[in-house]
């Protein structure tokens, strides 16, 4: 079993976008841990404001069959294939950490987004406080606490997803 970390991105419908997103991570790995959901203004460009979250969960996918089905769900939920980066998006899903992999390809891992986008490392470091990323001599918890916080202001909002029950 994988340890891995996801982030969810949305700022087109994005409570209704999240919940999808949540609902299909949760089909696919079964038990989440969800953070707090974030609300700030867009990053790099001039587009309506974003909720954002992470998630924790365990897998037996491989990385590629990881990083391929988040592909899917990004694409079944209206992200185009040749999206630009700095644009408006119903739904974007990055692969943050597969265990303690450090790779170049399929995906870049550890994403380096973690480390300067505010709404990546607050809720990773709410769920992996004592984690050590791989390659870092700090926990996700100590590199929440250094981060320059007057950069990117971040509003944390109630947001209500239930878990599906599962049958036994
Ligand atoms: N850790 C990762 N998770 C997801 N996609 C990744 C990762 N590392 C590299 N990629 C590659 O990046 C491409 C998507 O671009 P990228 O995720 O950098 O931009 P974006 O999704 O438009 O913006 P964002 O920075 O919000 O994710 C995908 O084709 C994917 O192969
Ligand atoms: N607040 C916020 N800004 C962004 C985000 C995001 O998820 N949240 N994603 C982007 C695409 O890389 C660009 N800007």
């Amino acid at each position: 079993m994988s340890q891995i970390f996801i982030s969810i991105g949305s700022n087109i419908e994005p409570q209704h976008h999240m919940s999808l997103a949540l609902d299909e991570l949760q089909q696919l790995f079964g038990s989440l841990q969800v953070s707090s959901i974030f609300e700030s203004q867009a990053v790099g460009f001039d587009g309506d404001n974003f909720l954002n979250a992470v998630v924790g969960c365990q897998t037996e996918l491989t990385l590629e069959q990881t990083a391929n089905a988040l592909r899917e769900i990004e694409v079944r939920h209206g992200r185009p294939k040749n999206a630009k980066k700095f644009a408006s998006r119903g739904l974007d899903l990055d692969l943050l950490l597969f265990d303690a992999v450090e790779c170049q390809q399929p995906v870049i891992l550890p994403r380096p987004e973690i480390f300067y986008n505010a709404f990546v490392l607050w809720p990773l470091s709410e769920l992996a406080p004592e984690l050590i990323p791989p390659s870092s001599q700090r926990s996700f918890g100590q590199l929440w606490q250094e981060f320059d916080k007057t950069k990117q202001q971040l509003c944390p909002v109630s947001f209500h997803w239930q878990p599906t029950r599962v049958k036994v």
